[in-house]
């Protein structure tokens, strides 16, 4: 949709909706085609009940303040929003090839190339969204979408703040992801986004996040001690990306723009090399 679209006042009317594409604990995501332009869209409802009973009304209206201000390839877009008496609707970018997470179930892990191409244009993504003063603070398979090209776009900002920010948020869903400050209730800066990044390339290359463990008490001790096990299939050069990453002092991580510069993001994923059309696409 082109720059007036944002003036326009959506409602329901002007969609076509199709199947569920996901359902979430606030509502459901659905395909949908405008109406008139037949473009192709994942509208995101939320009921306005579940919102305020839970009290993340703050956090949605964030999410959509966020998202609609980025710009960017690798970030997943918000065309707008409207809301009814019950329900908001987030008009979302549609990504062809759904959740990454799928993808990685599917393959089990990554080979070297194609890992380090998601984790180069993660970071640019992020370099983006910190430019912006935005930390992402959720990056994990579950959040990352995959566009027609077979390009990552980061989505979900429900847990992006505006940075610095210490604010005690309940921690829901798996703690695999969550840097040792954050699980401390520390002030966190930018550089957890550092960490998730290190984070989501060992799970790439190994199918499995770094941290995993059988319940959440050896998860949390794996994390502030950062123990981890590379198995031998993995490159000298990728560990000695992810140890760079995965720092216990924040200050201490690798900043995303020396991420680019790094041998095994220079060897695997020169500028210009985009995901190759992976066998989904053929069959
Ligand atoms: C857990 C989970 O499914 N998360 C994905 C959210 C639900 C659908 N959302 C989508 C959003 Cl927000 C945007 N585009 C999507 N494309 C898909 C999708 C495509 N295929 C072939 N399968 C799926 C699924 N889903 C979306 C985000």
């Amino acid at each position: 949709p082109n720059q007036n679209e944002k003036k326009k006042q959506w409602a329901l009317t002007d969609f076509d909706l199709g199947r569920p594409l996901g359902k979430g604990k606030f509502g459901n995501v659905y395909l949908a085609r405008e109406k008139e332009s037949h473009y192709v869209v994942a509208l995101k409802v939320l009921f306005k009940s579940q919102i305020l009973d839970s009290e993340i009304e703050h956090q949605v209206r964030r999410e959509v303040e966020i998202q609609c201000r980025l710009r960017h390839p690798n970030i997943l877009r918000m065309y707008g929003y409207f809301h009814d008496e019950k329900r908001i609707y987030l008009i979302l970018e549609y990504a062809k090839h759904g959740a990454l997470y799928k993808l990685l179930k599917e393959r089990g892990r990554f080979d070297e190339k194609t890992a380090a191409i998601y984790v180069r244009d993660l970071t640019k993504a992020l370099i983006y969204c910190h430019t912006k003063k935005v930390i992402h603070r959720d990056v994990k398979p579950e959040n990352l979408l995959i566009g027609h090209n077979f390009e990552l776009k980061i989505a979900d900002f429900g847990w992006s703040v505006h940075s610095p920010s210490s604010r005690r948020m309940t921690l829901c869903g798996t703690l695999d992801y969550l840097s040792p400050e954050m699980i401390e209730g520390k002030p966190h800066t930018y550089a957890v986004d550092i960490w998730s990044l290190g984070v989501l390339c060992y799970e790439l290359l190994v199918g499995l996040p770094p941290f995993d463990a059988k319940d959440s008490h050896q998860t949390y001790r794996k994390i502030r001690y950062v123990i981890i096990k590379y198995p031998d299939f993995v490159s000298e050069k990728a560990k000695d990306l992810m140890g760079k990453l995965l720092v216990i002092n924040p200050e201490q991580r690798l900043p995303l723009t020396h991420v680019l510069q790094h041998p095994w993001i220079i060897e695997n994923a020169p500028e210009g090399v985009h995901p190759p059309i992976c066998n989904t696409e053929q069959k």
